[in-house]
């Protein structure tokens, strides 16, 4: 793998969003999800084996989980398969980050188990996510780790030491779910184990958590999490696997909500019948939303009119859907509000202002709260929607474009983060009769 594979290639083009001609009938695959592969890569980093890891997303964020490893010198074979082959990790190196959560706050408990100092750095856009809550846990936990920019903040760098005694650390996780998520990820490999507890007063994401501890079970890790807010994780040998990845049931979103938004059925097959990622909730929330949904088999089919039906939803366990559900409101036939995600200021981009504007700008309604969004819906006019790096504005531009004439989505190529193949995939689910009026 080289640098430049995972490397962005970020264009100001706008993309004009194609509009629908009609309804919807359309099968989209959707690729491996982002957050089980790159749990599946740093477990099979950790582990006292090699693994294979079926069906592995190819996107920015997953290669970037990649690049790092390697730099931390474990074997890491991209093709149809991953093959992920671990050793000792090194120090004295320095991992770019990009501007995947997953990989700024899964690594640096990972990199505390290396030979010496790894520097952690990332787009200018990554430098202003919050890191504070892992900093001090390390600290917390023996680790040193320096600050090397602005406080709480990348660039930071972890000096490892071979290992880590491990035991309590208390972490107020109410920013992201992914601070815990990347102590337990790392924690059976800690002398001691270990015991996080959550302090804040609220926590996002939730089936994030249960993701983690899923996956660690799974690879033969002991997890006791049957007290709120509190997880255990034995010290232990964590097991290589052979393992496939769901399809991103979060990524499916984007397609799903186009059959409500327009009328029409888009099918998904791979819909796993129990799943730990929030997309999950999906279901449920389109159809209060207006949608009819079934399961046939592993193909969820979801069915719209094109009559949206606005609704008052806590996206606390599913933040990642947000702006996906914010497209979809700007057409509906009363407001929505969105609770429980403040947390989404610290996304991407400020994900709440980020949609407040767009909206705003072409001529809509939407008001930021304490922690969501009321959207009201009004009509809106053509004009450029702006992206701030963030693949799920980009996808929620191209939502409202399907009915609303003239929307230029810039930097659509940032759907390159999770969904390398976005514009593909949305051209195909319109079907030709749609191709003429894309030009770029
Ligand atoms: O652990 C993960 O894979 C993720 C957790 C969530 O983060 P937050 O808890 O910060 O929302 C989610 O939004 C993100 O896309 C992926
Ligand atoms: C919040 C997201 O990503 P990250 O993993 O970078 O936090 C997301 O994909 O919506």
């Amino acid at each position: 793998m080289t640098a430049l594979d995972a490397h962005p290639h970020p264009t100001a083009a706008l993309w004009a969003a194609p509009q629908a001609s009609g309804p919807l009938d359309a099968l989209v695959e959707v690729p491996g999800s982002k957050s089980l592969s790159n749990r599946y890569l740093v477990l099979a980093a950790l582990a006292d084996g090699p693994s294979r890891l079926r069906a592995v997303l190819s996107s920015r964020d997953t290669r970037l989980m990649g690049q790092a490893l390697e730099t931390l010198g474990v074997g890491v074979e991209t093709g149809t398969d991953w093959l992920v082959s671990p050793a000792p990790l090194r120090g004295h190196v320095t991992i770019d980050c990009g501007l995947a959560g997953t990989v700024m706050r899964f690594l640096p408990a990972v990199a505390a188990l290396a030979d010496g100092p790894v520097q952690f750095t990332g787009d200018p856009e990554a430098l202003v996510r919050p890191m504070g809550p892992v900093i001090q846990a390390l600290r917390a936990l023996g680790v040193r780790v320096d600050e090397d920019g602005e406080p709480g903040h990348l660039p930071i760098t972890v000096h490892g030491r071979g290992a880590v005694r491990g035991g309590h650390v208390d972490v107020d996780a109410s920013g992201s779910s992914q601070f815990v998520s990347g102590l337990l990820l790392a924690g059976a490999r800690f002398d001691q184990g270990l015991t996080v507890r959550h302090t804040g007063r609220t926590l996002p994401s939730l089936p994030h958590i249960e993701m983690t501890v899923d996956v660690l079970r799974a690879a033969g890790v002991e997890v006791d999490d049957s007290r709120p807010d509190i997880w255990h994780v034995a010290p232990g040998r964590v097991a290589g696997r052979d393992v496939r990845v769901e399809p991103d049931l979060s990524n499916a979103g984007a397609f799903l909500v186009a059959a409500l938004a327009v009328g029409g059925t888009v099918r998904v097959p791979g819909w796993p019948s129990a799943t730990t990622q929030p997309g999950g909730l999906l279901p449920g929330i389109l159809e209060r939303m207006g949608a009819t949904t079934r399961l046939d088999g592993d193909v969820l089919s979801v069915t719209g009119t094109g009559a949206v039906r606005g609704a008052d939803l806590d996206l606390k366990p599913a933040g990642e859907l947000a702006p996906t559900i914010a497209a979809l409101a700007v057409f509906g036939d009363s407001p929505t509000r969105l609770r429980g995600i403040a947390h989404l200021r610290g996304h991407e981009t400020d994900r709440l202002a980020a949609l407040a504007n767009e909206i705003t700008r072409l001529g809509g309604q939407a008001e930021q709260t304490a922690d969501g969004l009321v959207i009201t819906p009004r009509p809106l006019t053509g004009g450029v929607w702006r992206t701030y790096a963030d693949h799920r504005m980009a996808t929620a531009g191209a939502l409202v474009g399907l009915r609303v004439p003239g929307v230029q989505v810039e930097d659509v190529a940032t759907t390159g983060k999770t969904l390398p193949d976005f514009v593909g995939m949305w051209q195909r689910m319109l079907g030709p009769a749609d191709a003429g009026t894309r030009a770029s």
